[in-house]
Formats: C-alpha cells, sequence, structure tokens
C-alpha cells in the first residue's frame, strides 16, 4: 500500500465515496428550500442511483429538518444517512435520535478550526482542542460511524489542524473532512493539504478523508478530484452544484470527470450516471434554481451543437465534438419527435429515455394531456414533457381546490381583472378580482375564495422551451407558521400557470394543516 492510498481504510484503494449534501448543505442556498415530501423523493433518487452516504439535513435546525432526517433514514435502502451536528452534545443527540433509524447511520459533527472561526464560540486552541476530544467521544459512543469536520481548514494553521484531526480520530472518527468552507482554496493546495495530512498525522491511514468544496472562486470540481488524486476517498457534493454563495462541487461533474479521465484518475465511483439528468431535473424543479444553460453535464447546451463545422464534424463522428454520449447521464437515446400526432408507443418509449417508467392507466392519463399540449404546441420537446410529468406528480386525487376557469384582462389601462372559477371539494365558485397585473389579480381572485394568512415566499417563472408558444413552469412557495409547501404548474398561458401552481400550494397547505392540527377543521383554520 502506497502513502497515497492508505487514506481509504478500504479494501479497494480505488474507490471513492460520494456524499451527497444537496439537503443539507445544498438547502442552505438562499430560497432552495425543500418541502418534506420533496426532501423524501429527492433523498430516494439518491438512494437509487447509487450515492454512498446522504446527508439528509441538520436535526437540531428545526423540527422540519429532524422530522425530515428521521424519515430519510427510515426510508433509506442502501446508502448511510447522515445528519449534521455543532460540537456540542445537545447537537449530536438530537442527531442521532434522527439517524439511528437508518440501516447505516453516521453523525458528522464539526467545528471551524480556523482563527476566524475559533474567536466565534470564543474558545482559545487548548480549549477548542478538549472541545473537539469530548464532542467526537460523545458520538462515537452513540454511533460507530462518525465524521468530523474541522470547518474552514484549508484557512487553518497546519501545525494546529494536525494536532485537531489526530484529536478527532484518537476520539473516534471514522471520516476526516477537510472542508474548504468559503471556497478559497486552488487545486495544487488542496491536494497538498491532504497529502501533509496523511503524512503528518498518527492514524491517517485508518480513515477515510473526505474532501468538501465551494465554488467560490469555481475551483470546487478541480480541487476535490485534487483532493483526490493526493488520497481522499470521499467526495462532498450537491446536484447541480446547489449549495451556500457559489455553491458546493457538484456531483455530476465529479461523477462524470472520473468516468471520462479515468485515464489519467483512476478512481472509481459507485454512480449509475444514467441517472443524473432525471435527478438534476428533479432538484431543480424543486428547489427552484433552474440549471444555466452552460452549466457542465447537465446544462441544457452540454450536448447541443449549432455551429455548422461542429454539426458536420457531429454528423460524421460524435466523438469529434461530444467527448462523453448523451446516453451516459440519461438523455435521451431516441429521437422521436413528439407532436400532435405522435402515438402512446412514442410517448412511452420518450419517458422511459427521461426516466419515467409508467404503467398503462398511468400512460393512459398522461397521454391525454400530452395530445391537450400537442393541440397548441408544434412540437413538444423533452423539457415539456418533464413539465407535464412534473405537472401530473404534483396534482393529487383528493386535492381540495382546481382551476376550473380563468379569463384575465389585462394590458395598458390598470387595473387588470380576473375572472377565476375554482372547483371546491366538488362545487364551483366564481368570483371577480383586480390587482396591479394580472398574476396579483389572479392571486387575489383566489384569496378571496379561499382566504389564508400563508406569505408568499417565493413566485418565480421560467420558459421550459424557446419561442412564444413555450410553456411557462411557475413554482410557487408559500409559508405559514414556519411550514413550508410548494406548488408547481405548467402551461402555455403564463397566467393560467400561475394560478395553477398558487391552487397546487394551498392544496399541499391544507395537507399540511391537517398532518400538523389532526383535530381541526383545515378550512375553518384559514
Ligand atoms: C459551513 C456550514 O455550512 S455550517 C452549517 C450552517 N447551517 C446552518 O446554520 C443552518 C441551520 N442553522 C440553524 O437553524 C441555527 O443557526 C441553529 C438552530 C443551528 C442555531 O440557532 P441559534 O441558537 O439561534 O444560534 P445562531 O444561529 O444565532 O448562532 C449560532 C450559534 O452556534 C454556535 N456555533 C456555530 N458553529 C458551532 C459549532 N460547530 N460548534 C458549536 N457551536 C457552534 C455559535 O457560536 C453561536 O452560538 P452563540 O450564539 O452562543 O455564540
Ligand atoms: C459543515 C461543513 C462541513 C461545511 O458545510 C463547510 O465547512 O462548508
Ligand atoms: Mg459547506
Amino acid at each position: 500500500m502506497t502513502d497515497k492510498t492508505k487514506a481509504t481504510g478500504a479494501a479497494e484503494q480505488d474507490r471513492v465515496l460520494i456524499f451527497d449534501t444537496t439537503l443539507r448543505d445544498g438547502e442552505q442556498s438562499p430560497g432552495a428550500t425543500m418541502t418534506h415530501d420533496e426532501k423524501l423523493e429527492i433523498a430516494e433518487m439518491l438512494d437509487e442511483m447509487g450515492v454512498d452516504i446522504i446527508e439528509a439535513g441538520f436535526p437540531i435546525a428545526s423540527e422540519g429538518d429532524f422530522e425530515a432526517v428521521s424519515d430519510i433514514a427510515r426510508q433509506s435502502k442502501n446508502s448511510v444517512i447522515c445528519g449534521l451536528a455543532r460540537a456540542n452534545f445537545k447537537d449530536i443527540d438530537r442527531c442521532w435520535e434522527a439517524v439511528r433509524h437508518a440501516r447505516r447511520p453516521r453523525i458528522h459533527t464539526f467545528i471551524g478550526t480556523s482563527p476566524l472561526h475559533r474567536a466565534i464560540p470564543n474558545l482559545d486552541m487548548d480549549q477548542m482542542a478538549e472541545r473537539i476530544h469530548e464532542t467526537v467521544t460523545h458520538a462515537r459512543n452513540l454511533c460507530d460511524n462518525v465524521q468530523w469536520s474541522p470547518m474552514d481548514a484549508t484557512r487553518t494553521e497546519h501545525d494546529y489542524l494536525c494536532r485537531v484531526v489526530e484529536i478527532a480520530i484518537k476520539a473516534g472518527a471514522t471520516t476526516i473532512n477537510i472542508p474548504d468552507t468559503v471556497g478559497y482554496t486552488a487545486p495544487r493546495e488542496s491536494a497538498e493539504l491532504i497529502r501533509m495530512l496523511l503524512e503528518r498525522v498518527p492514524g491517517a491511514d485508518t480513515i477515510t478523508f473526505a474532501t468538501h468544496c465551494h465554488n467560490d472562486l469555481g475551483m470546487a470540481t478541480a480541487n476535490a478530484l485534487a483532493a483526490v488524486e493526493a488520497g481522499a476517498r470521499q467526495i462532498e457534493c450537491t446536484i447541480n452544484g446547489l449549495g451556500e454563495r457559489a455553491g458546493n462541487t457538484a456531483l455530476e461533474e465529479v461523477v462524470m470527470a472520473l468516468k471520462v479521465r479515468n485515464d489519467i484518475m483512476p478512481y472509481r465511483t459507485g454512480i449509475d450516471t444514467t441517472r443524473i439528468m432525471g435527478i438534476s431535473r428533479r432538484v431543480a424543479a424543486v428547489s427552484g434554481f433552474p440549471v444555466q444553460y452552460n452549466k457542465a453535464i447537465v446544462g441544457k447546451n452540454a450536448f447541443a451543437h449549432e455551429s455548422g463545422i461542429h454539426q458536420d464534424g457531429m454528423l460524421k463522428n460524435a466523438q469529434t465534438f461530444e467527448i462523453m454520449r448523451p446516453e451516459d447521464i440519461g438523455l435521451s437515446a431516441t429521437n422521436l419527435v413528439m407532436g400532435k400526432h405522435s402515438g402512446r408507443a412514442a410517448l412511452r418509449a420518450k419517458l422511459r429515455d427521461l426516466g419515467y417508467e409508467l404503467a398503462d392507466n398511468q400512460l393512459n392519463d398522461v397521454f391525454v394531456r400530452f395530445k391537450a399540449l400537442a393541440d397548441r404546441k408544434k412540437e413538444v420537446y423533452d423539457d415539456d414533457l418533464v413539465a407535464l410529468m412534473t405537472d401530473t406528480a404534483s396534482e393529487g386525487a383528493g386535492d381540495h381546490m382546481q382551476v376550473k376557469f380563468l379569463r384575465v384582462i389585462c394590458g395598458t389601462e390598470a387595473p387588470q381583472s380576473a375572472d377565476l372559477i375554482l372547483t371546491m371539494d366538488g362545487t364551483d365558485h366564481q368570483v371577480t378580482a383586480q390587482g396591479d397585473g394580472p398574476v396579483d389579480a389572479t392571486f387575489n381572485a383566489i384569496k378571496k375564495l379561499f382566504p389564508h394568512h400563508a406569505r408568499l415566499a417565493l413566485y418565480q417563472v421560467h420558459a421550459v422551451t424557446e419561442g412564444t408558444d413555450a410553456q411557462a413552469t411557475v413554482s410557487v412557495r408559500l409559508e405559514e407558521d414556519g411550514k413550508i409547501v410548494t406548488g408547481q404548474s405548467s402551461d402555455t398561458d403564463t397566467v393560467v400557470a400561475s394560478a395553477k401552481a398558487y391552487v397546487s400550494a394551498l392544496n399541499n397547505l391544507i395537507v399540511r394543516r391537517a398532518k400538523t392540527k389532526p383535530e381541526e377543521d383545515v378550512k375553518s383554520a384559514s
């Protein structure tokens, strides 16, 4: 065993563990809050795609986070389920309470070790070392899988970093994560830091080193890969690079880099890369953070070729301008053009390519919606179908309200007005309302029929495809008593999509109220 490979403590020295923190660090992006059900759904997708460790949340942060981590732990099949905890017994106990339901639980505890971060809890070097010893020991007494992180490791004095890492290992940490908390390091330095720890810290060969990078200078992927080359065997990352400020290392980037350049980076992950596109789309939808067009691997343009020389090359040999196959990340392998003349067989094949496996009755339902959309649009693109599937998933059979009719008068003359019919528990209710713009008028109409105090925390529109007949996908997020619910809908009419998204969020709010106040009449609580 070489010095370089000692760090994994694993039987297979070329295996790199993928630790996904979309649900913890990713969710820390301002505005990226996900609902309980969305977190469970994303966790299931992560588990199924072969993520080794899922950081499901920060259990002490809120009741909602605690419940999400507990439920993800309960539903987990293969992945290790991890929760975050500060360096105190209360956080660690709460974390254990949540993760202990998992088949394979992990406690992740951390404290800032750089001079700037040591000043926050006002601990000197010795006091902090003692705190690390006590808290890691406590965590290890609860759980045999403990990860410890010296936050802001890349700005911590090397001698002190070696000292505290050694303490954490002696106290029983099984993974030592080296975070570049503020995205400050560069690839060579990232590698040297791991190499330095491997060489200097007694016991370093008995644990796994992890790398956790942020993208403030656009180097998160490069820094993570450099750390792996130096001996780290766990990469911490998020889907679409979601995360604090400029984000975290993107899972799809490191995984595909290791796959495509295995000749110079001979390391393996356990990820089924064909699931990348599906989860990328879903995380973008539930977080409300669309993926930029030119994003590596999962951007809309990542496999698009418009210029003549590129198109010519692609037609002669795709490898001229593509270093990976679209199918490898789960992009459509078939070239079926979908439109009003397409049938069920083509729709089923197309949806299968997009990651949706449908039973016959589901296919029939989606087919009706697809035809309705195709009547309004010349061509139905992959993204239109994904939007359609997202709509179908967000509409429940037991929904309290549905939009039946909407007509909006808008233009240069204010105020704008909306005529609306909502079907509420089977009965139609009609109302007219005015507002500052068509969407405001529509939302006011909905509010007249279903008065409530939930705060509109997010209203976001994006065009699914190009062209003036493009569908708009609208996301609405409502907040009531600290609980968050979302709604989403797509339509070629932006105002109709907005109305449906708002109503969908309200339907979810009613369900949420019923869960938290089972004894009350949830309608009169509005
Ligand atoms: C780099 C990272 O990603 S770290 C993770 C960051 N994520 C989050 O903060 C999201 C979740 N956080 C929260 O919900 C809240 O901050 C809570 C519930 C954890 C704490 O809330 P509050 O008790 O109100 O504390 P507040 O957020 O104002 O301040 C943080 C406190 O934690 C302390 N603290 C911060 N990190 C640590 C740590 N690793 N170990 C021990 N204490 C810590 C701070 O010193 C401060 O305590 P003080 O007020 O006694 O000085
Ligand atoms: C909690 C730690 C690992 C973190 O997210 C960071 O330092 O960026
Ligand atoms: Mg982080």
